[in-house]
């Protein structure tokens, strides 16, 4: 609407000017903490009217003063964990304990997928429209990294078919092994930094005060489960269903993603997975194996932060390359 659109043109102008006064002053006008609020009241605009992006404003622009710190974000769930397993025996442990526990002799479906080696983030969408970004942080507090996530390249900003008003959708931020590399070799040519390996480049690249560098890291996005959604939305009671809904949102979901028909069947996936780790375009550290049912989810609960039903199947270490 029209007052946002002024309200935005009145503080592209201010913080111009305060860039100019940040680089050719050394005496700014304004303390940091005053430009910070400036900066991110413009970026919260822009991520509720996209209309008003332009090219042309202070917060896609390199050479802008960054910001000088995260506002926190608290999550209105807490995101989650994931208890591990080393073993076969250990897996298979996890599959009898959930069977005790819900007292079932008959088999129960899990949903499997890879478990991707990069950051976790949550994603608020209000109207389709993406309006916050947050870190996981310890998982009751996290960082707004809204602007950050808004350089995804996979990353839907317009969500699409018969979406909820209110959607929290939560996943992994990654950078894809090729572009790792690519970024990698481009940093040591030019004498900058280079990263260890793919999680560090897309969490550091996440932490970035200053989007626009963020917006020259090629990061992407898999979701792999929802946070709040707004009341009166009819959500599957089946997880890897929840998966197919987000996918027909316009969110993307790994290929890689089966439900099996019961624990027995993970066993194979996690052999499949494992023979293909080196083909798949991203790093991953092993499968994570959930059950399926949201009902038995919510039956079985959590213990402190990791869920009872959900485990992370690692992978033995690869031997580490040195770059
Ligand atoms: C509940 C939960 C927590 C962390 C997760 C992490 C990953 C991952 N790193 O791919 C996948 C999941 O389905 C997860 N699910």
């Amino acid at each position: 609407d029209n007052n946002a659109a002024q309200r935005a043109a009145q503080l592209r102008a201010l913080i111009t000017r305060y860039n100019r006064e940040y680089y050719e002053l050394d005496e700014p006008s304004i303390p940091d903490a005053e430009y910070d609020r400036l900066f991110r009241e413009l970026q919260q605009l822009e991520a509720e009217h996209p209309q008003l992006l332009s090219s042309e404003s202070p917060t896609q622009k390199v050479g802008s003063k960054p910001l000088t710190s995260f506002r926190q974000v608290q999550h209105e769930t807490p995101m989650l964990s994931l208890d591990n397993a080393f073993s076969e025996d250990e897996f298979s442990t996890f599959v009898e304990r959930i069977k005790d526990r819900l007292d079932s002799s008959s088999e129960i479906a899990f949903c499997c997928e890879p478990k991707l080696d990069g950051a976790a983030v949550s994603l608020l969408y209000e109207h389709g429209v993406l309006v916050r970004g947050a870190t996981r942080g310890d998982g009751q507090t996290g960082e707004d990294i809204t602007a950050n996530v808004r350089t995804i390249r996979n990353l839907a900003l317009q969500l699409e078919g018969d979406y909820p008003d209110r959607l929290e959708v939560r996943g992994e931020v990654f950078m894809p092994v090729k572009a790792f590399e690519r970024y990698n070799e481009q940093a040591l040519a030019r004498g900058e930094k280079v990263f260890a390996n793919p999680r560090n480049a897309a969490a550091g690249s996440l932490r970035q005060l200053d989007s626009s560098i963020t917006a020259q890291r090629p990061l992407h996005f898999y979701a792999y489960g929802m946070g709040v959604v707004s009341t009166g939305t009819t959500l599957a009671d089946s997880h890897y269903e929840r998966l197919q809904q987000l996918q027909s949102w316009g969110l993307p979901v790994s290929d890689e993603v089966k439900r099996v028909a019961d624990g027995g069947s993970c066993h194979g996936y996690y052999q499949d997975i494992l023979s293909r780790r080196d083909a798949l375009r991203y790093e991953i550290d092993g499968v994570v194996i959930k059950v399926d049912s949201i009902p038995l989810q919510n039956d079985l609960g959590f213990v402190s932060r990791a869920p009872r039903w959900a485990i992370a199947w690692k992978f033995p270490a690869q031997e580490e390359i040195t770059t």
